[in-house]
């Protein structure tokens, strides 16, 4: 598997790069690993290269570049993951990352759930368009706060949760699982949530690979730089830029009803009153997205949130929900107890 493959190239993106960058001179393809005003780590198809002049571009975009060396443009971005500044309409709000399929929401269990702000990252999460999945960090630790593994599958509303512990490194497979060759997992979370400790315990062996990363900037120095994207093997990627650690995505409090009531509230204009928002003739949400005041990537993002929670819905129904969470928090807390009964055995011993 050459670099490019390392950090998620498939054949789908080689097409979308035929498709969207025609012409004689097909572009070589890169995938942006830092993005550093204007200055640009980039893993392609000849290993990991410093590029400049990549000013648009974001940590996990697919760069086009030259020939020459330079940056044409990028992909279409699948998901873009923001921070927006709900008070201030006008500011620019700033991008954290792109093309991220799966998006982890880290609640630790370690301390009492913040059960806002569970909700306002899986609103975040849906909007970016990525694929949210909650992940519960440092189950060994779960005896402290009893409730907060229920009332996070509670909370979540049909959106998948995981358990994990780096500790004690269980549930790394199952997560390890759900990001397919090609995919990005990138994790929200607030600080000492347990983001890089499970990013270290799915590298495993191929720790090694991450980090650091010591380059030449072309004056004959060299610096350090950490990379952003972390390739986990078989062309899985992780995303871990310093904007996702321990910082809102929020300035206001905003929920389902600020990120989308625009949306929603567009549902009232349409001509008739069980519009699909489809094909039919008065409908305000394709007037807007045709004038240009709805954008069309947020709309999908919506169609996206609504898709997926129907169909887990389906899948899994609250009531398996509740057995799941009650057993798993057995065991866990079986485990700690346990955990805790040698540490005390030792110190008495
Ligand atoms: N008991 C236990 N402790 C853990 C586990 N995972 C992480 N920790 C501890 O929790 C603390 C914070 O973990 P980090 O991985 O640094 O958390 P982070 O989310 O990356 O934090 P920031 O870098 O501040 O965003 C560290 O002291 C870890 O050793 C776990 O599964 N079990
Ligand atoms: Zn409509």
């Amino acid at each position: 598997m050459n670099t490019l493959e390392q950090y998620g190239f498939t054949d789908r993106i080689d097409g979308l790069f035929s498709f969207h960058f025609p012409g004689p001179d097909v572009p070589e393809p890169a995938r942006v690993i830092r993005a550093d005003r204007g200055r640009v780590l980039v893993a392609s198809r000849h290993g990991i290269v410093h590029l400049d002049g990549g000013n648009s571009l974001v940590t996990g975009d697919w760069a086009a570049i030259e020939p020459g060396g330079s940056v044409m443009g990028c992909l279409p971005r699948s998901s873009l993951l923001q921070r927006k500044r709900a008070y201030d309409p006008l500011s620019e709000a700033q991008i954290l990352g792109a093309n991220i399929d799966l998006l982890g929401v880290v609640v630790p269990l370690d301390r009492p759930l913040s059960t806002n702000r569970l909700e306002r990252t899986l609103v975040a999460a849906w909007d970016s368009g990525a694929l949210p999945i909650v992940i519960l960090t440092k189950a060994d630790l779960s005896t402290r706060f009893d409730d907060v593994v229920a009332e996070t599958v509670r909370r979540a509303r049909g959106v998948e949760v995981l358990t994990t512990s780096a500790e004690d490194r269980d549930g790394l497979e199952d997560l390890r699982g759900r990001i397919g060759a090609g995919q990005t997992l990138a994790l929200l979370g607030p600080s000492g949530a347990g983001k890089s400790s499970l990013i270290n315990a799915l590298l495993g062996d191929h720790r090694q690979d991450t980090g650091e990363v010591r380059a030449g900037d072309g004056r004959g120095r060299h610096t350090t730089t950490a990379r952003e994207l972390v390739p986990l093997g078989d062309g899985a990627v992780v995303m871990d830029t310093p904007g996702l650690r321990g910082f809102a995505l929020w300035d206001a409090e905003n929920g389902l009803s600020e990120v989308f009531g625009d949306i929603e509230d567009l549902f009232g204009d349409c001509r008739f009153r069980d519009c699909a928002h489809d094909l039919e003739p008065g409908c305000a949400v394709r007037s807007a997205i045709e004038s240009g005041a709805l954008e069309e990537r947020r709309w999908l993002s919506y169609r996206k949130m609504e898709r997926e929670l129907a169909s887990l819905h389906r899948r899994q129904d609250a009531a398996e929900q509740r057995r799941h969470a009650r057993s798993f928090h057995r065991v866990a807390r079986d485990a700690a107890l346990a955990k805790d009964f040698r540490n005390r055995f030792r110190e008495t011993r």
